[in-house]
């Protein structure tokens, strides 16, 4: 049995293991199953994703974004199940491809399953995405999450995988967060969704707990940070051009809306052990 490398980071304490595949000869190898295995915290490696990075050429599901971006983001959350796109992981396979040569300069479009994605080298080691906008779910049908005994009126918005924002005045209100809270109607939610709880901390401020579909609460998630800063914008009647820092258990992000809706996301990327496994 071969074995394969992998290189651990992460992004606000969200992590990662990145499997290098430039010619994408593990596609096949790193199944459903090969991902539990790596991302299990007891029995492998741990991680809350695992990102294969590999030329988007040898990815006929994206290789319409070739032209634009060299590199597919091929993301799979813990349980092995595919997401659209995942915001601190592209920041983090970002830093992998410029520490390792495979891309210069500071700007690099990344494709990803939800589009391709620009990431910025900020001057002080922090990288800016260009996430997209925010796209609010089109029906006025009333949507809510339901924990720890309460219910919540939710907010549902794609960016541009499914989230589902709640406004609390408490993050421990949330409760201990070991299963996963309901969503309600579920029509509202028909691929499921990422939810995040959102607490004030003052002005154009707010702290957020998530539970991120197909993994579990983890420490941050950066789809999820710009869909609640988005969601407080909303609600805060924030001009364009609005900054939001919003603090996780892993650390800080900041989103920035500019004028014409992207949203940017900032925030650091680190890159840890580097290794070799048997799938
Ligand atoms: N941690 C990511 C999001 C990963 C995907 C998510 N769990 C989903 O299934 O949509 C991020 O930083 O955005």
């Amino acid at each position: 049995m071969s074995g394969i490398s992998f290189v651990k980071g992460h992004g606000t304490q969200n992590d990662f293991v990145l499997v290098p595949d430039a010619d994408g000869a593990l596609a096949g190898r790193l199944d459903e199953a090969a991902v539990r295995r790596l991302a299990d915290r007891y029995a492998g490696i741990g991680a809350d994703g695992v990102i294969r990075v590999t030329r988007t050429e040898t990815a006929a599901e994206v290789r319409e974004q070739a032209d634009d971006a060299e590199w597919f983001m091929d993301y799979r959350n813990a349980d092995g199940s595919v997401a659209e796109m995942c915001g601190n992981g592209v920041r983090v396979m970002a830093r992998y491809l410029w520490e390792n040569s495979l891309a210069d300069g500071p700007v690099l479009t990344l494709a990803t399953r939800g589009g391709a994605r620009t990431v910025h080298a900020e001057q002080d080691g922090q990288i800016t995405v260009e996430m997209g906008r925010a796209k609010p779910a089109a029906t006025r049908q009333l949507a809510f999450v339901c924990t720890a005994g309460r219910t919540w009126e939710a907010v549902p918005v794609r960016v541009p995988n499914p989230h589902a924002v709640v406004f609390v005045d408490d993050l421990d209100e949330a409760g201990s967060l070991t299963t996963q809270p309901d969503l309600r109607p579920a029509a509202a939610f028909p691929d499921s969704a990422n939810i995040e709880f959102v607490a004030d901390r003052g002005h154009k401020h707010i702290a957020m707990r998530v539970w991120e579909r197909g993994v579990g609460e983890t420490r941050s998630c950066g789809t999820g940070v710009c869909a609640a800063a988005w969601a407080a914008m909303r609600r805060d009647g924030a001009g364009a051009g609005s900054r939001y820092l919003v603090d996780v258990p892993g650390g800080r992000l900041v989103v920035t809306e500019r004028p014409d809706g992207e949203l940017l996301l900032t925030g650091p990327a680190v890159l840890g052990l580097r290794g070799t496994v048997v799938l």
